[in-house]
């Protein structure tokens, strides 16, 4: 090995930061940058001097949209952050994020304790099996309250949430934090910038009730650990040491999560929160193996970090950098690479030269010579990874597990203003999908119409920003639509024959398929064919045509899904058959089908969870209801009711604003896809013919 690596795997971190929307996570990140050293000057949020949220886009709208890895150095230990967003409409990022972290620290508002979106981003820290520590944040804020929010992370999350510090005052009197491993109390200096605060005894009134907590902590551990429930049952003093030790064994299973409290904002708690990160949070050799697949034998392989291995990462971001151009992050799970060497990108299977390498930090880039595994680093040269792609080591080829890129369920049509916008058009979008695997821009080869398709409004809305300002193009945007699918009901078969017989060459191809709807698995092909009635070598033709045909729709011209095709008879012509003939063939197929195959259009069902003060609850319901939704359930929220809903996407245009007018600006909600149903008859017959069909019933 040419060089040694800086920081040794145990003493590694890559955590993430996660959060409901304006909890705090830019602000806490920001204070570690601070106190790591990495940051010299502490930039107001949302002031346009955030550190992390470099675009502009972020800056002006005042969310954190992209995961930019950054890297810092606290105690002897390199904790790499990965910034995931709080918005609903980028988790897929979140999910991109959660597959690189090994840890994370879960952000609270004290005063609004577990919130919606930190229940779905715990959901899905939990099904990556990903170590936390709660971070109950906004101490100082008027209506903090430190108890309610543990309690809010076992009744919401259904978390064991254990308290390992209680906050010092409350709301303008919080001055800092007891810690109730050490039995210390830490207070901080006003005037210091948080940089600097006192050790001393814990105040004598607040003596009792911090034993009684610290108790109960103990045996909230000895509960998920033996050794400790040994020692608590005879009664022993349980050295500083092994409780530390046991609460992190508890972490990394997932069993319990600590919970510290603080104020990023006014400076406090941050550094303890950071001693929480190197003694809870796992080093990537404490995370479970990495999942794996050789493509040569499809034998599943485990990937542990280990510097010795072959190389293997996962690129989990695409970036384009102002200043050095297209970044790849890289998350590297086994071996080690050098910059100036080749990669395989066995997703593509295509060699990669990786130019340079770079760590990021949050305010300048450091070029290093080589990666080592477990840790993270951005790529410069990769011309054709994509976000998801496996990189290793050409000898050792691997698919690693990569992640599910949801289909999009909302688009709008671009037009560019002149020709030479089209091609910068063309080009940003190109890039733009490079970046973002959940956006995606497709051409209409008849119209030549460009459709720009993605998850929600608000990540439309920053791509669009994102072309005119980056790359200057110049385009009208149509309203945002729904993103329909359609598929069969019934199984049904149909007869495709084109025959065209003048003179010459002509063209022959005949087909019988067998169409059955199935679940949720896509387009499925099967040959059927016996004693070669359809020559093999049409076969592919067949498919191809088939599954052009399908992507065009036959009601209103959305793709057709989950639909099986069966070729299982046909004839050809020794002279007249031809690849193109049974293409058409399979396509005239599908549309005789039609008819018989109980055709419907899919929307998106929305997961729509609503928080309303209890006194706009009716008015609140009605909404749903009047939008074809269906309530879920209900539940008490402090003194507000959340209200889980399912909703058809088409409804929910501008329910923001509704919801603000009926709620005084109180309310708040959530949405995330969550499936596709078939729409009412009288609506699908509105979307036929906004599309220019005819509903069925009225030809
Ligand atoms: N009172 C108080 N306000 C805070 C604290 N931390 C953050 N804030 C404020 O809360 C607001 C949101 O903070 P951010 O750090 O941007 O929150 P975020 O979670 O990153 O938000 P998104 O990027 O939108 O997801 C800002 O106005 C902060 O100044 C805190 O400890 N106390």
């Amino acid at each position: 090995m040419a060089n040694t690596r800086a920081y040794p795997l145990d003493k590694t971190r890559n955590i993430g930061i996660m959060a409901h929307i304006d909890a705090g996570k830019t602000t806490t990140t920001e204070r570690i940058l601070y106190y790591t050293g990495k940051i010299h000057k502490i930039g107001e949020t949302h002031d346009g001097a955030s550190q992390m949220d470099w675009m502009a886009q972020e800056q002006e709208r005042g969310i954190t949209i992209t995961s930019a890895a950054t890297t810092a150095q606290w105690k002897d230990h390199r904790i790499n952050i990965i910034d995931t967003p709080g918005h609903v409409d980028f988790t897929m990022e979140v999910e991109r994020s959660l597959r690189v972290l090994d840890g994370a620290i879960a952000v609270l508002d004290a005063q609004a304790g577990v919130e919606p979106q930190t229940e779905t981003v715990w959901r899905q820290a939990s099904e990556y099996d990903v170590p936390r520590i709660v971070f109950v944040n906004k101490m100082d804020k008027l209506g903090a309250n430190f108890d309610f929010s543990v309690e809010s992370i076992g009744e919401r999350l259904q978390a064991n949430a254990v308290a390992i510090q209680m906050p010092i005052g409350a709301e303008d009197e919080f001055v800092g934090v007891v810690d109730l491993i050490e039995m210390k109390a830490y207070i901080y200096d006003e005037d210091e910038l948080g940089t600097n605060w006192d050790t001393v005894d814990i105040p004598a009134d607040m003596l009792e009730d911090a034993q009684a907590r610290r108790d109960a902590m103990i045996e909230q551990i000895a509960d998920v650990d033996d050794e400790i429930m040994e020692k608590y049952l005879e009664g022993e003093e349980i050295p500083v040491d092994e409780i530390k030790a046991a609460i992190r064994r508890g972490t990394l299973k997932l069993e319990l999560f600590p919970v510290l409290a603080g104020s990023a904002f006014k400076d406090k708690g941050v550094q303890m929160l950071m001693d929480a990160v190197i003694d809870y949070l796992p080093s990537p050799l404490d995370v479970k193996p990495y999942n794996a697949v050789d493509p040569e034998t499809d034998e599943a392989v485990e990937l542990r970090a280990d510097d010795n291995a072959p190389f293997a990462a996962l690129a989990f971001k695409i970036a384009t950098d102002p200043f050095v151009g297209r970044l790849t992050y890289i998350r590297v799970y086994a071996g080690t690479l050098e910059s100036g060497s080749y990669v395989l990108n066995s997703t593509k299977d295509k060699r990669e030269r990786v130019g340079r390498l770079l760590q990021m930090h949050s305010n300048h880039r450091q070029e290093i010579p080589e990666v080592f595994s477990g840790d993270i680093a951005a790529a410069i040269g990769l011309k054709n990874t994509t976000t998801g792609d496996s990189l290793t080591d050409p000898d050792h080829p691997l698919h690693l597990e990569s992640m599910e890129i949801p289909d999009p369920v909302i688009e709008l049509a671009v037009e560019p203003k002149t020709k030479a916008d089209q091609a910068k058009m063309d080009n940003a979008l190109q890039k733009l999908s490079e970046e973002d695997p959940t956006f995606r821009a497709t051409t209409n080869p008849e119209t030549g119409d460009t459709l720009m398709a993605g998850m929600g409004e608000l990540q439309l809305d920053i791509l669009i920003d994102r072309m005119r300002r980056e790359f200057n193009v110049e385009a009208t945007v149509g309203e945002p639509q729904v993103a329909y699918r359609e598929t069969f009901t019934k199984q049904t078969s149909a007869q495709g024959k084109f025959v065209h017989q003048s003179g010459g060459k002509g063209q022959y191809g005949d087909v019988w398929v067998e169409f059955t709807p199935n679940d949720d698995e896509g387009f499925v092909f099967e040959d059927a064919i016996v004693g070669g009635v359809v020559p093999r070598e049409y076969i592919p033709s067949v498919e191809a045509g088939l599954k052009d045909a399908m992507s065009n729709g036959v009601l209103a011209g959305y793709p057709l899904i989950n639909v099986s095709a069966k070729l299982y008879d046909g004839s050809y012509h020794e002279v007249d058959s031809s690849e193109a003939a049974f293409k058409v063939a399979a396509s005239l197929a599908l549309k005789n089908a039609v008819k018989n195959a109980g055709a419907v259009i899919l929307e998106p069902i929305m997961k729509v969870d609503i928080v309303v003060p209890e006194e706009y609850m009716g008015d609140v319901m009605g909404q749903v209801t009047a939008r074809r939704g269906r309530v879920d359930g209900m539940e008490a929220r402090g003194n507000a009711q959340q209200i889980h809903s399912f909703v058809p996407l088409s409804e929910m245009f501008g329910y923001a604003t509704t919801l603000r007018s009926a709620s005084q600006g109180r309310g708040t909600f959530t949405m995330t896809f969550d499936h596709y149903e078939a729409t009412p008859k009288s609506i699908q017959a509105d979307i036929i013919k906004k599309n220019g069909g005819t509903p069925a019933d009225e030809k």
